[in-house]
């Protein structure tokens, strides 16, 4: 028989308004000691970064410029005699510029996402046990203790002088409402559980005690709650939490309960009632509106333990992941996909995206049963704004500098365990329910060993569960657990153990501290510390480009020696190219600047973006207005869009140039033919000489510009947007367009690609100028583009009319009917042939036979002897009987060969004209689907 348990036993008792408390006062400021600062420069670049990945010409032998490529004999002379060029500083920092440009744009520009594995050298992901941390499990006082003294280790936070927050973990109880099953199947509602009047305690109804004969029960917990509004729940037993955890403190949320029992409604709610995880999610950004002294950064995971294995659920690919622990990050899983997220409704879909591969099955208990455990980690990283900008995030620290300003880390645990579950009908699901079952009785091994006598051994590495949440249990976290039961008494029993779990988990103490770090380690550091460093960068392009400006007029005005003119134009016009090229950088660099600094939020970003509409997730999507005006183009169609006004441009002025030179030959012409004198040799120069100086000035200018414009887009490397037209895709040679993602080839094709691109080399060949480098690879990309094209057709096309097969159509079928017949046909004259062959075989045995009886027969005989020998031969007296019967023969075998051969003409020609008939219905059945599949 069931004892009553008494606070003093059964569960560490509480006051309710204790753990409604608020969470940590407001921590100490980061106590952690100066570590030492790991610079990692930002230049080292995961990728190597070449002058043809940025469009650039090529250097040359004997340049010190990144831009001098086509004037090497004159960048030689400038030098060595009439300018410095671009001066290795000024170059050193464009290099450095592109290179760091190019190091983390591939990554964040087009998909703002890190991944913790990819991140693992250089970035603090896991700050559950970092050095500093505590990671001991710190002593529970045994419940007679509390009992004796009417206090708890609890929700009293005691802050430590290093920050640290020693408490119990907070425990919730939550009935739902009646299942209309559970009616229909109790007979109506049977209430089993009564919750007090304050909140806090939960125990048999006693109408239901006495009707049972169960012994009266009784626990207190920091919350007991019905209903179905999840905001109560939230308010009153996560919100505190959520705020420790925007104040640098880790947390952990997990539902706990049977199957059906409404873990997954506590946790993620529905549309009316929104759960938890989106109840934080938006505290989360009011903290950041509301706190306009800090910057944060936030970053996104989603996993599933899943039979005992885990899933990335962002990266649907990356199963079976393992669980790693070392001093530094403490236990983490790896490799997992963060994504660095900026608003509320972006994490929201990486959610739903998550929950898309989540594992949810219809059970015997409930219609969308998880199947899993799913563990939904934000990690908060923070700082002072004032401390980041006077501090760390200087490149090049000043000696007496301010020390680096700390970065505080924690993370925020949002879990909704699968249920626990009698055994169901379907074999995979008794299967599942077994590995989730085995995982939540070892969670409620570790619950109780963590709360027997210090040094117990814990049984963290039982299933992966415990594993993935002990750093949690056993040290650095606040935690709050929701235990969800069903009201009804068919799941009494199943209810208790939840009820007894719950009591068992109020009495973990956890110790929760603020977690700084001082270096790159922070994504919100090394960000901060790579904005700065553009930003140094791009001074020195203002800087030093107004330095080459005035190189460049130096260069004109000193020009003394008439043979050095033409090399000081040449020398203007690469000047002119540096500086195109240094726009580029110095916009490359304020791009990634202002990328940088939108994932860095701060209240007043934060405000701005939810007082604007969200943009368009997609990078193709125009904004128009209500009357369909276009508002704003995304870059890249502004770019393609800019690109094509170059080209224009540049016909257009060709075109003109053609005309001038056409007007010229016309004056010329008309003057010779009225007999005027016409200097014809100096027309023919004008026409024949190069394009004015300024138009080729143009020309490269469009050349450069274009080059610039379309660099965004062809070099993606290893982020080639699949949702891109395939002609954005395929780069200028890169290797995006070399391994072909998408364009359904087979291996020969790429083969055949691959020729394609051998000519690359013929830039040797050519005349070595920017503008004819860039109408090469132009000519070239559209060639591949084409290439590709016109691969894919045939292939579609050969798909398609190999996919209709000609043998279930009605005029095949027709055909064989027709065929068959004709086949018939041809076996009957067979047979009649046969029947006249053998009809002359038994008149020739009669004239044998006659022969050999004599008379009138012995004619005949030896007339059927030449018979035959294959002439029929001839008595010279036709009026014989056996020459009359020789004649008849021969008459009927003539008939009979024309008969045969009048039969074979005729199905020769059947058989002739339905093939012929064929051939026409597969010429036509092709022109047919050739249509439809246009
Ligand atoms: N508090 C509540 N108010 C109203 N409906 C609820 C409540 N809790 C649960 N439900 C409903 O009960 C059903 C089962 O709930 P839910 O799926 O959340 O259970 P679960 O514990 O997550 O189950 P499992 O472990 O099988 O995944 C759902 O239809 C849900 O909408």
């Amino acid at each position: 028989m069931l004892q009553r348990p008494t606070p003093s036993t059964q569960l560490a008792p509480q006051h309710p308004s204790r753990a409604t408390s608020p969470g940590p006062s407001t921590p100490s400021a980061s106590p952690a000691p100066p570590t030492t600062i790991q610079r990692t420069t930002m230049l080292a670049t995961p990728r190597p970064i070449t002058r043809q990945n940025l469009q650039l010409p090529k250097p040359t032998a004997g340049t010190t410029g990144a831009a001098t490529a086509a004037t090497a004999p004159i960048a030689a002379v400038s030098t060595t005699a009439t300018s410095p060029g671009l001066g290795p500083t000024i170059m050193n920092n464009i290099r450095r510029g592109i290179a760091a440009v190019k190091s983390t744009s591939s990554s964040l520009i087009d998909k703002p996402q890190h991944s913790l594995d990819h991140a693992s050298a250089d970035v603090t992901l896991s700050p559950p046990s970092t050095a500093s941390m505590n990671n001991s499990r710190p002593a529970s006082p045994s419940p007679q203790s509390q009992a004796a003294t009417g206090t708890t280790t609890g929700t009293s936070s005691s802050p430590s002088t290093t920050g640290a927050k020693t408490e119990n973990v907070t425990v919730t109880v939550r009935i739902r409402p009646f299942s209309s099953s559970e009616l229909r199947a109790a007979g109506g509602p049977t209430e089993v559980w009564d919750v007090s009047d304050d909140g806090s305690k939960i125990g048999y109804a006693d109408d239901y005690a006495v009707q049972a004969r169960r012994a009266p029960v009784e626990y207190i917990f920091d919350h007991a709650l019905t209903g179905s509004d999840n905001e109560e729940i939230y308010n009153s037993s996560v919100k505190n939490l959520v705020q420790s955890a925007m104040e640098g403190y880790n947390g952990t949320v997990f539902a706990y309960g049977q199957t059906s029992s409404g873990k997954t409604y506590t946790m993620s709610g529905n549309e009316t009632q929104p759960g938890i995880t989106p109840r934080a999610i938006e505290d989360i950004f009011k903290y950041i509106r509301e706190n306009p002294d800090r910057e944060f950064l936030l970053r996104v995971s989603y996993l599933e333990i899943y039979n005992e294995s885990i899933r990335d659920l962002l990266s649907p690919e990356a199963i079976d992941l393992k669980i790693h622990e070392d001093r530094r990050r403490g236990v983490y899983v790896s490799p997992l996909k963060e994504e660095i997220v900026t608003t509320p409704s972006q994490v929201m879909r990486i959610i739903e995206r998550g929950n898309d591969q989540r594992h949810v099955s219809a059970t015997d208990f409930n219609a969308h049963s998880s199947r899993s455990h799913s563990i939904f980690q934000i990690v908060i990283e923070s700082r002072d704004r004032s401390a980041a900008s006077s501090g760390s995030s200087t490149p090049r620290k000043p000696a007496g500098a301010k020390p680096a300003a700390a970065v505080r880390v924690s993370q925020l645990n949002l879990i909704d365990l699968a249920g626990s579950e009698k055994a169901t009908s379907n074999e995979e699901r008794r299967k599942e329910g077994a590995f989730i079952n085995k995982s939540l009785l070892t969670l409620g091994t570790v619950i109780s060993k963590l709360t027997e006598e210090k040094g117990a051994h814990i049984p963290y590495r039982d299933s992966k569960l415990t594993r993935i949440l002990q750093s949690s249990l056993n040290g650095n976290a606040r935690v709050s657990v929701i235990c969800t039961i069903s009201p009804s008494s068919l799941n009494v029993e199943e209810s208790n153990n939840t009820l007894k779990f719950a009591a068992r988990v109020k009495k973990v103490v956890t110790k929760a501290q603020t977690n700084s770090v001082m270096d790159d380690k922070a994504l919100l550091e090394k960000y901060r510390r790579e904005i700065s460093e553009l930003k140094a960068q791009l001074m020195a392009t203002v800087s030093n480009g107004s330095d080459v400006i005035g190189v460049g007029g130096d260069n004109n005005a000193g020009g003394k020696q008439a043979e050095l003119s033409t090399l000081l134009e040449k020398e203007r016009l690469k000047h002119e190219e540096e500086m195109l090229e240094m726009n580029m950088v110095r916009n490359a660099l304020k791009e990634r600047i202002d990328h940088l600094t939108t994932l860095i939020l701060t209240s007043q970003s934060i405000n701005t973006k939810s007082a604007a509409p969200e943009r368009p997730i997609s990078r193709y999507t125009v904004e128009t207005s209500a009357d369909g005006t276009v508002l704003e183009f995304p870059k890249e169609i502004e770019s393609r869009l800019a690109h094509k006004d170059a080209l224009v441009k540049q016909l257009k002025s060709e075109v003109e140039m053609q005309q001038e030179k056409m007007a010229l030959m016309r004056v010329a012409i008309e003057k010779t033919l009225k007999g005027e004198s016409v200097d014809l040799e100096k027309t023919l120069v004008k026409v024949l000489e190069d394009p004015p100086r300024e138009k080729l000035l143009n020309e490269k200018r469009a050349s450069i510009m274009s080059a610039h414009s379309l660099e965004p887009i062809s070099e993606t490397g290893n982020n080639v947007d699949i949702t891109a037209p395939r002609s954005i895709q395929l780069g200028k040679g890169d290797k995006a367009a070399r391994s072909l993602p998408n364009a359904g080839l087979t291996g020969d094709d790429n083969k055949s690609y691959l020729n394609l691109n051998e000519d690359e080399n013929e830039d040797d060949d050519l005349l070595d100028t920017p503008w004819n480098r860039e109408e090469l690879r132009n000519l070239r990309q559209v060639k591949r583009e084409l290439e590709v094209v016109v691969v894919a057709q045939t292939k579609k096309l050969e798909d398609v009319l190999n996919s209709v097969p000609f043998e279930d159509s009605d005029e095949f079928r027709d055909m064989v009917i027709e065929m068959e017949e004709q086949r018939e046909e041809i076996v009957t004259l067979k047979e009649e042939r046969e029947r006249l062959r053998m009809k002359v075989t038994e008149l020739k045995n009669t004239i044998r036979r006659m022969e050999q009886g004599g008379s009138s027969s012995t004619s005949l005989s030896s007339d059927a002897a030449d018979m035959t020998s294959g002439s029929l031969g001839r008595s010279t007296d036709p009026g014989t009987p056996v020459n009359a019967k020789i004649k008849e023969l021969e008459m009927i075998a003539q008939k009979e060969r024309r008969l045969r051969m009048d039969e074979q003409a005729r199905s020769m020609g059947r058989i002739d004209s339905l093939e012929a008939k064929l051939t026409m219905l597969k010429a036509e059945l092709s022109v047919y689907k050739l249509a439809a599949y246009e």
